[in-house]
């Protein structure tokens, strides 16, 4: 008999951005809105661009992984953006694909499409058929292939494959797998079975009319392919990969949507999980949030994986070309420039037999009388299941609780996931980094309050009194000396219609008025001088005289120039020439994007004190802006 026990992914820990494709989809309306020609305009396969509503002369640029233009095929999409990210689930890795975007923009036609035009459903279930079919017998592991299919409609989560489900709850294990018990998983053995399941179960999919769509999505649909492989020789490892296809609801404007009544209450339930989708984005983006929200709507919950999570994804962000979509189509592209930033973490879930003693097996047996044919009955009840929360590998793990038993899974555990105390190592560090942070703080607190002291010591002086100040109460020994920079402007929320966007595209970011920035930076650096001249901030700790929020937000917008910007946008950098600017260039066309800033040391020529100048001079810049 062998339990199972969870592996950790040694070295697999690379990161993974969040693919970012849009999709421009024809025109299906008047003939008049044809005329007008498409709000945006499409400059080559990865870039396009918008009017910008604040200055009509100026339009906003955007680069993404892939542009689709609006004579894009299924097949095209399919290929180019999905196929490439498909094998990792048959590894035990998770991917996603998601569709987001305005209601009408075509997400229902992308994601399952018709059967002359097939979307990515179809396309990404066959393919994932194929990859099995093709794997070579004699590599040892036998695969098993199932699906669940789910909608969330007004924030119940409820299951599409039997309809007399109520709402189902979400939970998550202790190796962080986010689980829903009680939802229908079903084994299935080729693509015709899938079919026989998920096209009436699509049909309970709650649609509507509304003025925008004549059948328009009501909830987010999620459909779950999960591959579990097995080797077949000791110790059967066992991998499970996660696929999410998910079709969102389209982002609502009530006043052209025509809802009401009951279609105002389920707009404002996809408002709200959009929302919230967009709070992650941000917070994930930010890279300083304490607590990213996912637990806010059930759909960032459930989509808590895909989105700064374990999982290879992509969005495809769909936006329609009629004028009448343009304050959706601009916020659903901020959305979109502000996922690309998400940085996930794919590995690979695996488990191992482990030979539990016998005599432990003995007692077990002995004790229960029941337990011991319990495995064996599992096994047959295969073909259709729900999903437990005991069911997953870390439950058997962690019920057992047998002092000898555990001395040899701790032992064998440690043999395995000598990983795990590379992250313990790195937790100690974070914790220690915390510490001497907050250590300084404290003594800058205590020189604050020396000085105030000093200050109404020298008040009560010249006063001839020796009565407290009246200023001293005014002073709150905890509040943050105000900052002169200029706060940057807070990201909001982009997804709601006709809620303008306050992200700023970096190319508006240029345009800010030169005046002001020169202004604040002076200010800055008088803060920062002393009446000599002197530089009063020391080199090695400038940043941590800096508001700290400020702080991150300035290192965040480098980083994105640094990852997006083209050779003028690089060079518009401080401390970077022409030639600093295309070796940058050439450094992510080898290696993709820098995680973070401190990577720039990576590139030809940018020693760590070279960084330390570039980073002063552009923290400063930035904030100065
Ligand atoms: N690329 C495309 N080619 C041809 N027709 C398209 C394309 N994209 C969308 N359509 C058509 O546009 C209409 C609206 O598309 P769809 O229903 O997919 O939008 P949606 O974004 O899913 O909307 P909602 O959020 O309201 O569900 C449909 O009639 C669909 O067939």
């Amino acid at each position: 008999m062998a339990q199972r026990a969870a592996v950790a992914d040694g070295g697999n820990k690379k990161t993974s951005r969040v693919r970012v494709a849009v999709r421009l989809r024809p025109y299906v309306g008047k003939q008049d809105e044809r005329s007008e020609g498409p709000c945006v305009k499409g400059l080559d396969a990865q870039n396009l661009e918008i009017i910008n509503w604040r200055n009509a002369t100026e339009t906003v640029k955007y680069h993404f992984d892939v542009y689709h233009d609006e004579q894009t095929t299924q097949q095209e999409v399919f290929l180019s953006s999905v196929k490439p990210i498909l094998p990792h689930i048959l590894s035990g890795q998770n991917a996603s694909v998601f569709a987001y975007g305005p209601t009408g923009a075509g997400k229902t036609h992308t994601m399952l499409g018709s059967s002359e035009q097939p979307g990515v459903i179809p396309r990404a279930v066959r393919e994932v058929f194929n990859l099995v079919k093709a794997k070579d017998e004699d590599e040892g592991w036998d695969y098993s292939i199932g699906m669940s299919y789910l909608e969330i409609y007004n924030e119940k989560v409820l299951d599409l494959l039997s309809l007399s489900s109520q709402d189902l709850p979400i939970r998550e294990d202790r190796d962080k797998n986010i689980l829903i018990p009680g939802l229908t998983h079903t084994t299935i053995s080729s693509f015709s079975e899938f079919d026989k399941h998920f096209v009436p179960a699509s049909l309970n999919r709650t649609t509507a009319s509304t003025k925008l769509n004549e059948r328009s999505s009501r909830s987010h649909a999620i459909l779950l392919i999960k591959v579990v492989r097995t080797q077949r020789a000791f110790p059967h490892r066992q991998q499970t990969g996660k696929l999410y296809l998910v079709d969102l609801a389209g982002s609502e404007d009530n006043r052209r949507t025509g809802n009401r009544g009951i279609r105002l209450k389920e707009s404002g339930a996809i408002n709200l999980s959009l929302f919230t989708l967009s709070k992650v984005v941000d917070s994930l983006n930010s890279g300083t949030a304490v607590r990213v929200p996912y637990r806010d709507s059930k759909l960032t919950r459930l989509l808590q994986d895909s989105l700064g999570g374990s999982a290879h994804s992509l969005m495809i962000t769909n936006i329609a070309p009629e004028y009448k979509y343009y304050f959706d189509t601009f916020s659903a592209l901020n959305f979109a420039a502000k996922s690309k930033l998400i940085v996930n973490k794919p590995f690979t879930r695996e488990t191992v037999a482990v030979p539990v003693l016998p005599v432990k097996r003995a007692r077990e047996d002995h004790e229960a009388g029941r337990s011991g044919t319990e495995p064996q009955k599992k096994k047959q009840k295969d073909e259709k299941k729900t999903e437990q929360d005991g069911s997953s590998p870390s439950a058997h793990y962690h019920s057992l609780s047998e002092p000898s038993v555990m001395d040899r899974l701790i032992a064998l555990e440690k043999l395995m996931m000598s990983c795990q105390d590379k992250d313990r190592t790195s937790m100690l560090k974070d914790v220690a980094q915390s510490r001497k942070e907050i250590q300084e703080l404290k003594e800058k607190q205590k020189e604050f309050e020396s000085k105030t002291l000093l200050l109404s010591q020298l008040a009560g002086e010249k006063h001839g009194t020796k009565q407290e100040p009246a200023f001293r109460n005014n002073t709150a020994p905890l509040q943050r000396k105000p900052s002169n920079a200029a706060k940057p402007n807070k990201q909001q929320a982009v997804v709601q219609p006709l809620q303008v966007s306050q992200l700023q595209p970096l190319q508006q970011l240029a345009v800010v008025k030169k005046q002001s920035v020169c202004v604040k930076r002076k200010q800055l650096q008088d803060q920062v001088e002393l009446p000599g001249g002197k530089e009063n901030i020391m080199e090695t700790n400038w940043e941590s005289q800096l508001d700290t929020s400020v702080l991150d937000q300035s290192r965040q917008k480098i980083l994105q120039v640094l990852n997006t910007g083209a050779l003028k946008e690089l060079k518009g950098l401080q401390q970077i020439g022409d030639k600093k600017a295309k070796l940058i260039l050439g450094w992510r066309e080898i290696h993709g994007h820098f995680t973070k800033l401190e990577d720039l040391v990576k590139v030809e020529g940018m020693s760590e004190k070279r960084f330390s100048t570039f980073m002063k001079a552009n923290i400063l810049s930035v904030m100065g802006k």
